[in-house]
């Protein structure tokens, strides 16, 4: 097993990787200053494979689980809910000291870290991600939310985990789809501020995609430590964390104007990193030789990088006014200036975005 430490002083916490760590969850949570009650919180799609062996060991360790499935998909990361599963856990008698437990990909664990950081003012919360997206950027970094229809992620908190549990076997039963998204994340991670990272992705994508166990383990490592960095130097973004955001000023616009679920968010980022790049190259920072390299390893990955034809360009610009990043009206792109660097360039032009989005088309 690996551990990946992130230093946050009474936050902090481990992320624990490695292969069959399901069987284990009851022992790890024993160790954890937690109450006997545990709220399981899943979708009908992942409960339906791994929550019996969760369940299992966290009854083993003796604990009284309660679990809560709910449907799979975007479209159901809501207030309502949310309201469920309070309604789950006031039913179950859980208090202050009961944990929640969030076993599933992105969605299952954004909506259970929001409804531990506000129900009772707080409850501790422990991630068990079982998508590569997941283990790999949603579950590390206290990000935790439920969409509004006209925005991602709009109501949310900061709330970090007590502890975080990458079953990397878990991506056995991951469909492809879902690890190409879950490749979207990876990717950001080199081009932001890891070269070599970068550099060995070019090298090993197609060891990664047969889910060989060795590369798995270093992608899902490697990953956690870049954003370990990133969030201990700036917990709540109030200013470099933005970085991590790479793909996603036109990634969210693009997820919400589809309609959620359309697009994964994998390959709205990838969308929205193929018109950084050209935004990139536009103002001078980007050569053509990085933008393609980056490009060619989107492609390699199986992610798209133009965007869809159905979703008009006013549109894309109109939504993203309700991006988090957009302060007094300026729209703030992350923009990637080498394969291991970007920077975060605020007050971007709409002429620029409009210029950078009609380029991404015509690929
Ligand atoms: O952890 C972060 O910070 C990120 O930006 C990671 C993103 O990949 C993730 O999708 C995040 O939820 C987006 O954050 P948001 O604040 O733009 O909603
Ligand atoms: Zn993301």
């Amino acid at each position: 097993m690996k551990n990946v430490r992130i230093n946050l002083g009474r936050r902090s916490y481990r992320i624990a990787i490695g292969s069959g760590l399901l069987d284990r969850i009851g022992d790890m949570l024993a160790e954890l200053p937690v109450g006997r009650k545990v709220l399981l919180v899943t979708n009908t799609t992942v409960g339906a494979i791994y929550a019996g062996r969760v369940t299992g060991s966290l009854a083993q360790a003796g604990l009284e689980v309660f679990q809560v499935a709910i449907p799979d998909g975007e479209q159901y990361k809501t207030l309502s809910s949310a309201e469920l599963l309070y309604d789950r856990a006031f039913t179950a008698g859980l208090d202050r000291r009961s944990a929640v437990v969030a076993l599933g990909g992105g969605v299952v664990g954004d909506l259970a870290g929001f409804v531990a950081a506000t129900y009772m003012r707080g409850v501790p919360f422990v991630q068990v991600p079982t998508t590569l997206l997941a283990q790999v950027d949603s579950s590390v970094g206290g990000k935790v939310a439920v969409n509004h229809p006209r925005g991602k992620n709009i109501i949310g908190a900061f709330y970090q985990p007590a502890l975080v549990v990458s079953d990397t076997a878990a991506l056995d039963t991951l469909p492809r789809r879902e690890l190409r998204s879950g490749l979207a994340e990876v990717i950001k991670y080199g081009i932001i501020g890891d070269a070599s990272f970068f550099t060995w992705l070019e090298d090993n994508i197609h060891q990664v995609l047969a889910l060989e166990p060795g590369a798995l383990a270093h992608v899902i490592e490697q990953s956690c430590i870049n954003k370990a960095r990133v969030v201990e130097q700036d917990e709540t973004e109030q200013g470099t964390r933005a970085i991590l955001n790479l793909g996603h000023t036109v990634g969210h616009a693009i997820e919400a104007l589809a309609g959620y679920g359309r697009y994964s968010h994998g390959e709205a980022v990838a969308m929205g990193t193929a018109v950084a790049i050209h935004l990139g190259m536009d103002l001078g920072m980007l050569s053509r030789e990085a933008a393609r390299r980056i490009k060619n390893l989107l492609h390699k990955a199986g992610l798209p990088t133009t965007v869809p034809p159905g979703l008009a360009t006013r549109d894309i610009i109109t939504a993203m006014y309700g991006d988090k990043k957009t302060v007094g009206g300026a729209i703030t792109f992350i923009i990637p200036v080498d394969t291991g660097r970007a920077v975060i360039h605020r007050r971007t032009s709409e002429e620029r975005i409009r210029q950078a989005i009609a380029a991404a088309r015509a690929q």
